[in-house]
């Protein structure tokens, strides 16, 4: 099994990254893992104490069963990735039974921050974007899609994303194997990962 870790701030444009490289390659043969799907599970907490909760620090993250998670992929077994609404901040309840698959694409803002996960990953990818970009990308998408208004994420920009993006995700890019500049659409940086998976599948 080849391990792709694809990180980078909020907005750099992760998801669009992942979704051009499954975009032609064999269905079935490349297998997702979100680390949104591993938010900590905040079912005790009522939605107004949720909202208050740091959502860009490491301490959010359930690594814990995420890293046992991909070890049992990696074992050839069978996981139930938990459903995450960002509607909720909570997870739903649901689950998705993810097969393992040849190659691995574990995606996410903090997955380079743990020290063990980022020794799984065979190669390890930092998206960038500048902070402008990612911050107007950040607002188009929180409102029509997340449920946020143009207040809510402006202040949690200034009260955590940034400060949390300069302390734990930027200093990640040392980590990084490949950087893909990502203000525009990067259609080169993306054929060259997708020639990488299709080694492995080939
Ligand atoms: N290179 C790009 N240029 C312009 N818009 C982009 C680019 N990449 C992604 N987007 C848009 O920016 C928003 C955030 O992208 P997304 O892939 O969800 O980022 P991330 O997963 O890193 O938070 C989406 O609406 C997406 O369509
Ligand atoms: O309940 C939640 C959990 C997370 N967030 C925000 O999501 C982004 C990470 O997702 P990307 O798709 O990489 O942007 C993170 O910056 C959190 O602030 C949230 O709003 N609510």
């Amino acid at each position: 099994m080849l391990i792709i870790g694809i990180a980078g701030g909020t907005g750099c444009g992760k998801t669009t990254v992942v979704n051009q490289i499954l975009n032609e390659l064999p269905e079935g043969e490349v297998g997702i893992i979100s680390q949104d799907s591993y938010y900590m599970d905040t079912s005790h907490l009522s939605y107004d104490q949720r909202v208050k909760i740091n959502f860009d620090h490491p301490r959010s993250i359930d690594f814990e069963l995420l890293e046992e998670h991909l070890r049992e992929l990696k074992a050839g077994n069978t996981i139930d990735q938990p459903v995450y609404s960002f509607v909720k901040h909570n997870r739903t309840g649901d689950t998705i039974h993810t097969h393992p698959r040849k190659v691995m694409i574990v995606e996410g803002i903090l997955i380079l921050t743990h020290p063990e996960l980022r020794k799984m990953f065979d190669i390890k990818i930092f998206v960038h974007a500048d902070s402008d970009e990612r911050l107007i990308r950040r607002l188009k998408r929180d409102i029509t899609e997340r449920g946020r208004d143009i207040d809510e994420v402006l202040s949690r920009y200034q009260t955590t994303l940034k400060p949390m993006h300069q302390q734990f995700i930027e200093p990640m890019k040392e980590y990084a194997d490949i950087i893909i500049p990502n203000n525009k659409y990067n259609t080169v940086a993306v054929n060259i990962v997708k020639t990488i998976i299709n080694e492995k599948l080939n």
